[in-house]
């Protein structure tokens, strides 16, 4: 069941078309990624779905409006406050009662990893300890829609790995649609991708489905070294790519059949040491969208 349908919808500054005719649903407890590069119109879609912002036309429609979280790129966090005051502020907020705030709060900070910190005020947080509670205030009132503006791509690696796993956790429960251009982490954890650029959604399915239309059939061919590597490369016309001692190889419409590889690896495979299938990765796939007029 859908729980979010979204119906060309549109935003407009002036002459200027922000987001322009998107239409998409989110299926109830799947995660989407909203992707693409600065100025693309996700922080203006997201706040058009968390209402914080008119849409110009288009509409969303909602299975059921009172459940959605939202982190914003750049939550206001109260820096004189405590993670305990923050949280319990925003718990009611999100029409939670007085009497159930401060053990909602205190649940949500353990769960977030702020534990040790509810005391703490939250102008003393590093980034990483920020991006948690930003998420604490998105979900303290357990919110069956999720809207997460770029929630890690200010963080370090470390960061980064802390909330994705955060997320992951709360997939079975609840939908979530976070925008993101660090493909890497996208890739972990989508159900469904929607690439936007300049305000259209270019490009929409399962990771799978975009893969399939988008990825050229390749194959890695693993040698013992660096030189027998670039020797097979130079030694056959196709295009293919040396990296370290591997060669990839897209085979298919644009390069040889694949009886042909393998009937050169049958005459002469000196040096190799595996062969297998590549898959076309989120930031490949991307770049190909992006770049496709
Ligand atoms: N208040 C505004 N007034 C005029 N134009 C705006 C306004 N807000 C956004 N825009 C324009 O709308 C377009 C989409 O911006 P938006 O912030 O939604 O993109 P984004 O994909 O979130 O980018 P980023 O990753 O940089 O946050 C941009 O061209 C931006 O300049």
């Amino acid at each position: 069941m859908n729980i979010l349908e979204v119906d060309k919808l549109t935003k407009r500054y002036g002459s200027e078309i922000a987001v322009n005719n998107l239409s998409f649903s989110l299926e109830e407890r799947t995660s989407t990624a909203l992707i693409g590069p600065n100025g693309a119109g996700k922080t203006t879609t997201l706040s058009m779905l968390a209402g914080l912002l008119k849409q110009t036309s288009g509409s969303v429609n909602w299975q059921n409006h009172s459940g959605v979280g939202f982190l914003p790129q750049h939550p206001q966090l109260f820096p004189w406050l405590t993670a305990l005051e923050f949280l319990e502020m925003a718990a009611r907020l999100s029409g939670i009662a007085a009497r159930e705030a401060r053990s909602r709060s205190v649940e949500t900070l353990e769960f977030v990893g702020l534990g040790a910190a509810v005391n703490k005020k939250t102008g003393t947080f590093s980034g990483g300890m920020k991006q948690r509670l930003g998420l604490a205030q998105a979900i303290v009132h357990r919110p069956k829609l999720l809207l997460l503006d770029e929630p890690v791509s200010a963080l370090d690696p470390t960061g980064r790995r802390e909330i994705m796993n955060l997320l992951k956790s709360l997939q079975h429960e609840t939908t979530i649609l976070y925008s993101t251009h660090i493909l890497n982490d996208a890739e972990e954890m989508t159900d469904q991708v929607l690439f936007l650029r300049r305000g259209q959604l270019v490009e929409q399915g399962s990771l799978e489905e975009v893969r399939e239309r988008y990825a050229e059939p390749t194959i890695r061919i693993r040698f013992q070294d660096v030189r027998s590597a670039a020797h097979f490369a130079e030694h056959h016309n196709w295009k293919a790519r040396v990296e370290g001692a591997a060669v990839l190889l897209p085979v298919g419409e644009t390069g040889p059949r694949m009886e042909e590889v393998m009937l050169a690896l049958s005459k002469d495979a000196s040096g190799v040491s595996g062969i297998e299938r590549q898959q076309a990765t989120l930031e490949e796939i991307f770049l190909k969208v992006a770049g496709a007029e």
